[in-house]
């Protein structure tokens, strides 16, 4: 396509892309030679805990540098560009610091920041967007965690941005909360946004996002849509540590029933290897109850991408 083709049609197509990108503070390498490319729709940034996603989506925002490696928005590099804020939302996942404020103010003193040409007119839009005109009034001290969470939302679309990145937006809301913003994310991508969301939770990322991408311990571990990563997850051998009140007589029904691949005996407890994760965490509490065995423990016993799949899986 032709250079300002697309613009020209309205028919903006925003690209946010990686190129081995890394991030390290101090000794800790947090994000570690990542390329990616996001494109318009929901895609989920799906990974446990100090996997690296803030990080990331700080530095896709343009507020934190990559060490190395270079993060563009349609080929603009980010990093030191301040003219791409105009195109970028960013919801970072801590509480905003202005409880004092009412939801109004809050969200018209952010659009006097990016000098929009009628900032009350676009606060107004932007509030109505995440449906908070009924408390746009009160102190945003007194929200709950649902409405402080749109409200940072409207702070992020009211310069109307081609793209968002929320980081984990879900925390901490119940389930009500969390539909009404499923509802309002998939709202923002049907108008043609790219909109990224990181999250710790498979089944949050299977509802909402269209592609996913999977990182672990700072690197780029999978990307597709949920059938394959939850292939992924799940076809694999995974290894279990089981602690009963019998292990002996345990290995000997869990051999018996073929749902495992291996079982080893150790001081520690059973070893075990699962074929299929989610048949074998289904079967063998009815293979111990079978043989008479109190369960103890089950954990996954080693530290490997699967053991970490199989956990995102398990929640
Ligand atoms: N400012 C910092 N200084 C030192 N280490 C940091 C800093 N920020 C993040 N880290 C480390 O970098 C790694 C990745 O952290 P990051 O917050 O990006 O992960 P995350 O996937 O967003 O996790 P969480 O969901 O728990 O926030 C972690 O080991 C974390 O301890």
């Amino acid at each position: 396509m032709p250079e300002g083709a697309a613009e020209e049609s309205g028919d903006t197509v925003t690209e946010l892309r990686l190129d081995k990108v890394s991030r390290w503070y101090g000794n800790v390498v947090a994000v570690n030679g990542v390329s990616m490319s996001i494109g318009p729709g929901v895609t989920g940034l799906l990974g446990p805990n100090g996997a690296g996603k803030s990080t990331l989506i700080h530095m896709m925002g343009g507020f934190l540098a990559p060490s190395s490696g270079t993060v563009t928005l349609d080929g603009v590099p980010v990093w030191r560009n301040p003219g791409v804020y105009r195109s970028l939302g960013l919801v970072p996942e801590r509480e905003s610091a202005y409880d004092f404020l009412t939801g109004e103010q809050f969200i018209l003193a952010m659009a006097k920041l990016h000098k929009l040409p009628e900032p009350g007119a676009a606060a107004k839009r932007a509030i109505g967007l995440v449906e908070m005109d009924y408390a746009a009034d009160r102190p945003i001290g007194n929200y709950s965690k649902g409405m402080k969470q749109r409200i940072k939302m409207a702070s992020a679309l009211v310069h109307d941005p081609p793209a968002l990145l929320l980081d984990e937006p879900f925390n901490g809301m119940d389930p009500r909360q969390r539909l009404q913003l499923m509802d309002l994310i998939r709202r923002m991508a049907a108008e043609g946004r790219t909109i990224l969301f990181s999250s710790h939770i498979l089944e949050e990322v299977e509802r909402l996002a269209g592609h996913i991408e999977v990182i672990v311990a700072g690197r780029h571990a999978a990307s597709g849509d949920f059938r394959r990563i939850r292939r992924l997850m799940t076809d694999r051998p995974h290894l279990f540590l089981v602690r009963s009140g019998d292990d002996r007589r345990l290995a000997a029904a869990i051999i018996a029933d073929g749902s495992a691949r291996s079982v080893q005996l150790t001081d520690k407890g059973l070893r075990v290897e699962a074929v299929d994760f989610q048949r074998f965490t289904w079967l063998l509490p009815r293979v111990a109850r079978d043989a008479g065995v109190r369960l103890w423990e089950v954990s996954p016993s080693d530290e490997s991408l699967e053991s970490v799949f199989s956990y995102l899986v398990a929640r």
